[in-house]
């Protein structure tokens, strides 16, 4: 048995890190920690969650997180550092944001308006590098661990065998992904008032400069082995939640369109929570909704001379809660799927 108290569980990814923690089959649901609505009770903001919510939310303490086998911090970009730095190091660290992501601090400080607080192991356990290894190499007993970004969780998933194989070509990524509501957090949004949002789909950050992009081109130069250029193009859907990222490359010359699929079959056969789809079946943020998956699928567009990859997560559940429980499960020694859903909620 392990205990887990989580910061930010008044919030939709403390929301999430919760609902799957009350299915782990190894994990004590510890302190439920909030900033502004501390004191008030569990219940009055996560409806959904009604064995915990006479749980009463406490501050945001380094005294109060202490004391626990995993933290799971659940807060805005900027805020986990100094937190972080007061918790003892045999205590594992999960962040969600984004402030541990990045290794490259001028990377860094093109797209953040804080500090670069430092780089933790990245946390996407299935993602392959030219070098062949996984990224769950570093993960294993690491007790401070970054989360990846929703879209990155995606669009990295979905091209790393390609790149990894060498079947296409880094320099010349196209991504268009398109994502739900929740992506943006609780808080009061002018952009995501209901009237605005509903009926309607509309892009933003465009051209470059969406804080996911240079998260993108880490994790796809890693898997490459060189330098990726992407553009990467987010929109806004009219759902609450679920991420569909539409992704290309140029195939690599001299390779067969036949050959292609042959890299994400094996980079991911034994792969719990990524399926690549039997051929002419196609993601949908639908299927996966409240589920641990990431769905793939590929193809070969002959005449343009690219490979176009297409990938459907849930934001709040691969797209992070599932990510941060995976990683707690390598952090203690656990086996990575425990208390993981594979199934998720449909219609
Ligand atoms: N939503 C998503 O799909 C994804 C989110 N993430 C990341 O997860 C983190 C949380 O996101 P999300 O749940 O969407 O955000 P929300 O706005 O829904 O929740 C934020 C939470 O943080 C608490 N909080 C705010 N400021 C502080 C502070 N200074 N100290 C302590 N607690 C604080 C809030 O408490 P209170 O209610 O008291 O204000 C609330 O519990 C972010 O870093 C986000 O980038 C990552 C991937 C996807
Ligand atoms: C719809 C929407 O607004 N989505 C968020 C992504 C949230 C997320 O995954 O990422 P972080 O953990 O890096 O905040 C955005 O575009 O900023």
């Amino acid at each position: 048995m392990f205990t887990a108290a989580i910061a930010g569980a008044s919030g939709y990814a403390g929301g999430e890190i919760l609902r799957l923690l009350l299915a782990h089959p190894e994990c004590q649901i510890g302190a439920l920690c909030a900033s502004a609505n501390a004191g008030s009770l569990l219940g009055d903001h996560q409806p959904h969650l009604p064995s915990l919510a006479d749980r009463r939310l406490e501050p945001t303490t380094p005294q109060v997180l202490a004391g626990h086998d995993v933290v799971f911090l659940a807060l805005p970009h900027g805020a986990s550092a100094a937190l972080a730095a007061q918790l003892p190091q045999d205590v594992a660290v999960v962040d969600c944001g984004a402030d541990f992501r990045l290794a490259d601090p001028q990377a860094w400080a093109r797209f953040y308006d804080t500090p670069h607080a430092g780089t933790w192991p990245y946390g996407m356990p299935e993602l392959v590098r030219a070098d062949g290894t996984r990224a769950r190499d570093d993960l294993r007993g690491a007790t401070r661990i970054a989360v990846p970004g929703c879209y990155p969780t995606a669009v990295s998933l979905a091209l790393a065998p390609g790149l990894a194989a060498g079947v296409i070509d880094p320099t010349d990524v196209v991504v268009v992904a398109a994502s739900g509501t929740s992506g943006a957090g609780r808080s009061l949004k002018p952009h995501l008032l209901g009237a605005e949002v509903m009926g309607a789909m509309s892009p933003y950050g465009v051209g470059g400069v969406h804080r996911h992009t240079p998260e993108i081109v880490q994790n796809l130069s890693a898997a490459a082995g060189a330098g990726a250029t992407v553009s990467f193009t987010p929109t806004l859907a009219p759902m609450p939640r679920g991420i569909l990222a539409t992704c290309t490359a140029r195939l690599a010359p001299g390779v067969a369109a036949e050959s292609v699929r042959q890299a994400w079959e094996e980079t991911y056969a034994a792969e719990p929570f990524v399926h690549l789809l039997p051929q002419g079946r196609w993601p949908s943020t639908g299927a996966v909704l409240g589920s641990n998956c990431v769905a793939l699928q590929l193809a070969v567009d002959e005449s343009a001379g690219r490979v176009v990859v297409t990938a459907a997560v849930d934001n709040l559940t691969k797209g992070t809660a599932g990510a941060a429980v995976h990683c707690a499960n390598l952090a203690l020694g656990l086996p990575e799927p425990t208390g993981l859903p594979t199934a998720g909620v449909a219609p």
